[in-house]
């Protein structure tokens, strides 16, 4: 899996996917930026008039609902419809939904709608998406991960997607196989958008390699291990500096290195 995982990483270097995204006001530029880190392109298209014309041209579309207006939702689901009947990958982030309804309903209403190959949220995110009692305050997960990877093989199989929970142990199942990946550190949640991103990164995976659950554990280890690297390069662990030298991490990150740190266990 390893070998698959570094590979994955020359996918995204080799193809330079363009990245659509429509997504939250906070992390915008911060998505941006990891993707170019990453090796892929990113858009901001998400206008309601532009996202049908737009879809022809993407590798992947990511909808990320953190900040959702209204005219998002309307583009969001007219993206993601045009992306599923081009059969170009979406990957849904759905931010908060353990909090707010209206949140909820829109990633109901995407899931129903369109075809959603990956779903990624936080643990309590995704827990509550599969219906399962969930702790959350805001957009951040309290949820200590009791049943998470029952949630995550339950909401891939009812809706046959990849579902990525993130957490201190991320998952990653396609509702068949099943991996967890140790990489991370607890800095990453001291930067606000570092869940966005990885969603991002998902989808500039999605975009390149064929298959989606690969794609996806790729992406999460990546942005773990450059959590990691980032950490392990600081004498004092400051917030300000490891958002910066994440990216520059991301950016660095090589074959090499995932056979050398990933940590990545198959159930
Ligand atoms: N306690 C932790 N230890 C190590 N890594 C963590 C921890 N919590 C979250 N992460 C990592 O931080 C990133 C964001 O995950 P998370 O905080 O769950 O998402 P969100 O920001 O959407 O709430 C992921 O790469 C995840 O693996
Ligand atoms: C703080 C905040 N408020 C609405 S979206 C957002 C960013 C959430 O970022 P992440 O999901 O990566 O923690
Ligand atoms: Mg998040």
């Amino acid at each position: 899996m390893l070998n698959k995982i570094a590979s994955a990483l020359n996918t995204v270097r080799d193809k330079t996917p363009l990245v659509q995204a429509i997504t939250n006001y906070v992390t915008i530029n911060d998505c941006a930026n990891i993707l170019l880190c990453f090796g892929a392109s990113p858009a901001m298209c998400e206008v309601r008039s532009e996202v049908e014309e737009f879809a022809g041209f993407i590798s992947a579309l990511y909808i990320n609902l953190g900040t959702l207006t209204e005219e998002q939702k309307v583009a969001a689901v007219l993206a993601a419809k045009k992306a599923t009947e081009l059969q170009k990958p979406v990957v849904l982030d759905p931010v908060a939904c353990p909090v707010i309804t209206r949140k909820m309903d829109v990633s109901r209403e995407l899931l129903e709608n369109a075809k959603i190959t990956v779903v990624k949220g936080n643990i309590a995110e995704i827990k509550s998406l599969a219906g399962f009692k969930s702790m959350a305050r805001g957009v951040d997960s309290l949820d200590e991960g009791d049943d998470a990877v029952e949630a995550c093989v339950s909401l891939a199989k009812k809706y046959g997607t990849v579902v990525v929970a993130t957490g201190k142990t991320d998952i990653i199942t396609d509702g068949e196989r099943t991996c967890l990946i140790h990489n991370g550190t607890p800095m990453l949640r001291m930067v606000i958008g570092t869940g966005c991103m990885v969603g991002a990164l998902v989808a500039a995976a999605a975009g390149t390699v064929e298959d989606k659950w690969v794609a996806s554990a790729a992406a999460v280890m990546i942005m773990g291990l450059a959590g990691e690297m980032t950490a392990g390069s600081m004498v004092k662990e400051l917030p300000g500096t490891f958002r910066v030298r994440l990216f520059d991490y991301v950016y660095g990150m090589t074959a090499q290195d995932i056979l050398k740190g990933g940590r990545i266990e198959c159930l």
